[in-house]
């Protein structure tokens, strides 16, 4: 499905449209298997969102995979045998301490190989990104240079949740998208196409920090 129809759509548009951009992700290697999970604010709505359901084959996603949940606290609003995303926490922290619309969760090769060489074990840090033009592609206010937060991969996902609340809740210049150490990228964004296009532009930095060896500069929050 192209991008430009995902405004203004109805609930089931949104489901194929979530399907699609999995698909889209799986095809560039940036879901293998079942990993990465995609959510959208549920249009006409004011509190709810659609999220892909855990554990699927993300090259394989129909509409019909796709969970309705509360977009602030990601209880689960209509019933259903599926489980959501096991990620569903980061998503609605999101949703409660940003603007975004969307959201997608990757775990493209080159922003995670940064997330392993940029990330702790057991605390926050921040990735300098500067000079890029590409940085250009994130809409930031200064798009001079950022600091990406790369959290760190703990196994109770809704720790990883908590850092993400406190830091969007109090970094006002904080880009749209985070690194989880070891894990992967999540980037957001207007819609489905915006949250893409900022982690194709992240993917692409990433892939030049890696390969031509250009420093990675880091500090704790
Ligand atoms: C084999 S992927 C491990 C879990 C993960 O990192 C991921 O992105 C997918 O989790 P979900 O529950 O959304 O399928
Ligand atoms: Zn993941």
């Amino acid at each position: 499905m192209s991008a430009r129809t995902v405004k203004g759509q109805s609930a089931d548009q949104l489901c194929d449209a979530l399907a699609a951009f999995s698909r889209q992700m799986y095809e560039r290697g940036w879901m293998p298997g079942t990993s990465g999970n995609i959510s959208a604010r549920l249009p006409g709505t004011d509190d709810r969102a659609l999220i892909t359901a855990s554990g699927r084959d993300k090259g394989e996603l129909t509409a019909q995979d796709m969970v309705v949940v509360h977009a602030a606290t990601g209880e689960v609003v209509e019933p259903t045998t599926l489980r959501a995303s096991a990620e569903t926490s980061i998503h609605t922290a999101l949703y409660r301490a940003t603007d975004a619309q969307a959201v997608i969760h990757v775990h493209s090769p080159y922003a995670t190989a940064v997330a392993c060489r940029a990330g702790q074990a057991n605390r926050p840090t921040l990735l300098r990104l500067e000079r890029f033009e590409l940085l250009k592609g994130l809409g930031l206010a200064d798009p001079a240079g950022t600091e990406m937060p790369v959290f760190p991969n703990w196994a109770e996902v809704p720790r990883i949740a908590a850092h993400v609340a406190d830091h969007y809740g109090q970094t006002s210049n904080a880009p749209p998208a985070l690194l989880i150490a070891d894990h992967g990228i999540t980037a957001w964004g207007k819609d489905l196409a915006q949250a893409r296009n900022r982690l194709e532009c992240l993917e692409s930095i990433c892939q030049v920090l890696t390969i031509n060896g250009v420093g990675i500069h880091t500090r704790d929050i």
